[in-house]
């Protein structure tokens, strides 16, 4: 397993870690990875940071830096029995869970929240069956196809318009939303080209012309009697573009029985996943109407903007949470979190006009330092403080569109 540069220039300068520090493998490094991590080792923490490429941006802060094939099960096991993390923390949904499922039930290590969890929710049929028809939560309808004229038969069963997205899949890759029948025939070939692997699986969901859609961040975190209980943070508002959010804020405004509906639904969910940690509970709202859409098991996205508006962000819950120590999820201030993006297909970006943003009032940048960029990928986010969400969106907004990709 190669061990990179940083972590011999640490050793080489004497850098020790904590002898009795709890050993913490995060499974995924990237920017959201990389905030739980920080978190993780202001408490003293030793972490082992996995991804399937070198240099992911929580490689760059973890102790250890190890890259594997995540979704190859003998691999993983190899890597989890060589390192003995006590806690194993999955950061992104395309890790072979099964493993993990045999690695919790040997006792070798804590999956967080549960390997039951990491399993239910890499699939949208496990999850999607789980909340819908095993606890009767409020979903859009939908159907699974398994070839293009499955697909045919579901679209018009569900009825347009619709959305078709691989089973597995995440950040909206490969997923289409679809006007008409002409449409279907493309929609499977994005299906399939999109997919984290490939699994001829779609699912087909009824389009829900929601008002707003939120995030609910709800933690389960141990109290003072060391019984597990659930907090909420405020609703988080987004913006989704192409199924990938561009812009986040929070407080979300909702009237007190749309709140208490989305409330319900977060408690039921996380319940039946159980464990410890934090959920981004994602949901629909139309007037007093809630839906449910889907559940990370893990710091969300859009929760970025927590790292601006909250004592405890959702990173630092996270890490307490499964730590087993004490959580707050007091907000202090209105914020908003935009998206900086790649913008171009290059190895080494650098940015420009990082002063300008930062010349925005009440802005703070996070870059993550992903070695390689995509038109679309998200390389950095902007993060803004505010009165109220207005001047918040604006700031954050007017923040990242100073931020410039330039080639290197
Ligand atoms: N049934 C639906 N009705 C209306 N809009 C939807 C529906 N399903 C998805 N969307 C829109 O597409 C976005 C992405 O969908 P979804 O969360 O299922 O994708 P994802 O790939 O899992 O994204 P991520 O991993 O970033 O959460 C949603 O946030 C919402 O804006
Ligand atoms: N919606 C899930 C999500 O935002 N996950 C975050 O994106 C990273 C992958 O980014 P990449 O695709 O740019 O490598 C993941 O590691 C995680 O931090
Ligand atoms: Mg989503």
């Amino acid at each position: 397993m190669a061990a990179f540069a940083i972590e011999g220039i640490r050793h080489a300068i004497g850098y020790a870690v904590h002898p009795n520090a709890t050993r913490v493998m995060l499974l995924g490094a990237g920017e959201l990875g990389k905030e739980v991590i920080i978190a993780l080792q202001r408490l003293g923490v030793e972490v082992i940071a996995v991804d399937r490429y070198a240099d992911a941006p929580g490689h760059q802060v973890a102790q250890h830096a190890r890259v594997i094939d995540m979704s190859d099960g003998a691999a993983l096991r190899a890597l989890i029995e060589a390192e003995r993390p006590q806690l194993v923390v999955p950061e992104i949904e395309a890790i072979a869970t099964d493993t993990l499922a045999e690695i919790e039930a040997e006792g070798l290590a804590e999956v967080i929240p549960t390997a039951r969890a990491a399993q239910l929710t890499m699939n949208r049929e496990g999850i999607r069956r789980l909340a819908a028809e095993t606890l009767a939560l409020p979903t859009s309808r939908y159907a699974f196809a398994d070839s293009l004229d499955d697909l045919r038969v579901a679209c018009n069963a569900i009825g347009f318009p619709c959305l078709v997205k691989p089973v597995m899949s995440s950040s909206g890759k490969g997923q289409s939303s679809l006007r008409s029948a002409d449409e279907v025939e493309a929609a499977w070939a994005y299906a399939q080209s999109g997919g984290r692997v490939r699994l001829d699986r779609v699912i087909v969901e009824e389009m829900i012309d929601f008002e707003f859609e939120i995030t609910l961040l709800t933690v389960r975190a141990r109290d003072a009697d060391g019984e597990v209980r659930t907090q909420f943070c405020e609703p988080i508002g987004h913006r989704q573009v192409l199924g990938d959010y561009v812009e986040s804020w929070q407080p979300q405004p909702m009237n007190p029985v749309a709140l208490g509906r989305a409330r319900d639904i977060a408690l039921k969910v996380t319940d039946a996943l159980g464990g410890r940690g934090i959920f981004g509970v994602e949901l629909f709202v139309r007037g007093d109407e809630v839906w449910f859409s889907e559940v990370s098991p893990r710091p969300h996205d859009t929760g970025l903007v927590t790292l601006i508006t909250q004592t405890q962000s959702e990173f630092a819950l996270h890490a307490r949470a499964i730590l087993g120590l004490p959580v707050s999820t007091e907000m202090l201030n209105p914020g908003a979190s935009a998206v900086v993006y790649g913008g171009m297909d290059a190895r080494g970006l650098v940015f420009e006009g990082v002063d300008e943003a930062l010349a925005v009032p009440g802005t703070e940048l996070r870059l993550f330092g992903k070695p390689e960029a995509f038109e679309r990928r998200r390389m950095g986010v902007a993060l803004a403080r505010g009165h109220d969400i207005d001047e918040a969106r604006a700031r954050a907004s007017e923040a990242a569109s100073r931020v410039r990709p330039v080639a290197p």
